[in-house]
């Protein structure tokens, strides 16, 4: 038996980055997380020590700091690409970058004030080898949910199922989103945008039945829409809210007062995808 050095990463992770661009008195602002993660020739410094190829994760986070300044930021998917191009090109020994970074907006209350937006986070998540790149942008906790045309059963039942069948019940989620780009070189805020679009929209015309049905057309919603992306793979807690019983108190409930439950939670998860497409470079949902 041999015992040997499996896939292996190493880098800065969470740099936390707010860049100001300055427009006179007016200015923008990029709030970002960034993660960074390389890999390639690294069996010497795990096997002996040998440090010689490894690049510091301090300079890591040095350089997000200095293209931040030097570059801008612009899209998460383009200082994203800008840095793991940087480290695959100027450091022989890398063979694979991964850059990962949340963005966090502010909404503008004036040319230099800003109120944070606490609705969702957009995410992007950058492959590049020498010869290719993969983006994937995503969001988080963008929370939805409908008051009206749900309904769930019809399901399988056993010795253990009590859950009452429902025509009209409240559906609500926090979508949980990634979506990998056919391309490295897009409009990637109009693409962002018309995402969250067709979410949003495909949540709000579905007649579901289940949130599994809403996901597909969720999905389908997509990429029907946004031609630049391949797949999206999409993890919807399904947070459930439980009609009160008010009997007690002599008082009807007609789906009007709910308990918002908080754990447990159903988690629907799936990825739609087109069927032509090149597959993935690498695996791309943690
Ligand atoms: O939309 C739903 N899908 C399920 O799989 C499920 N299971 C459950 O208890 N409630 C629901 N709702």
């Amino acid at each position: 038996m041999a015992i040997v050095l499996g896939e292996n990463r190493y880098g800065k992770a969470e740099t936390r980055l707010v860049r100001v661009t300055r427009d006179g008195e007016t200015h923008t602002l990029a709030d970002l997380n960034v993660s960074v993660a390389l890999s390639g020739d690294l069996v010497a410094t795990h096997l002996t020590g040998d440090n010689s190829g490894v690049l510091p994760t301090d300079t890591m986070k040095n350089t997000v700091y200095a293209f931040a300044k030097e570059h801008g930021v612009g899209a998460p998917e383009q200082f994203a690409l800008l840095l793991a191009r940087h480290f695959v090109e100027t450091h022989t020994q890398i063979r694979a970058a991964r850059v990962g970074i949340e963005s966090f907006s502010w909404e503008r209350l004036g040319p230099h004030s800003f109120r944070r937006q606490g609705d969702h986070t957009r995410t992007a998540e950058v492959t590049v080898t020498v010869e290719q790149a993969q983006v994937v942008t995503g969001l988080a906790g963008l929370v939805l949910l409908n008051s009206a045309n749900s309904e769930f059963h019809g399901f399988q039942r056993d010795r253990y199922t009590t859950l009452p069948e429902t025509t009209d019940r409240i559906l609500a989620t926090a979508v949980d989103a990634r979506w990998r780009h056919l391309d490295d070189d897009t409009d990637w805020d109009k693409s962002y945008t018309g995402v969250v679009e067709a979410l949003t929209k495909a949540f709000v015309t579905t007649h579901s039945l289940s949130l599994q049905q809403t996901l597909y057309a969720m999905g389908t919603q997509v990429l029907t829409d946004q031609p630049e992306i391949a797949e999206i793979r999409l993890a919807l807690p399904n947070k459930h809210h439980y009609l009160v019983d008010l009997s007690p108190f002599e008082l009807a409930n007609d789906n009007e007062v709910f308990i918002a439950g908080d754990r447990p939670y159903g988690l629907i998860e799936g990825t739609v995808t087109r069927d032509d497409v090149p597959p993935a470079i690498t695996e791309w949902y943690p």
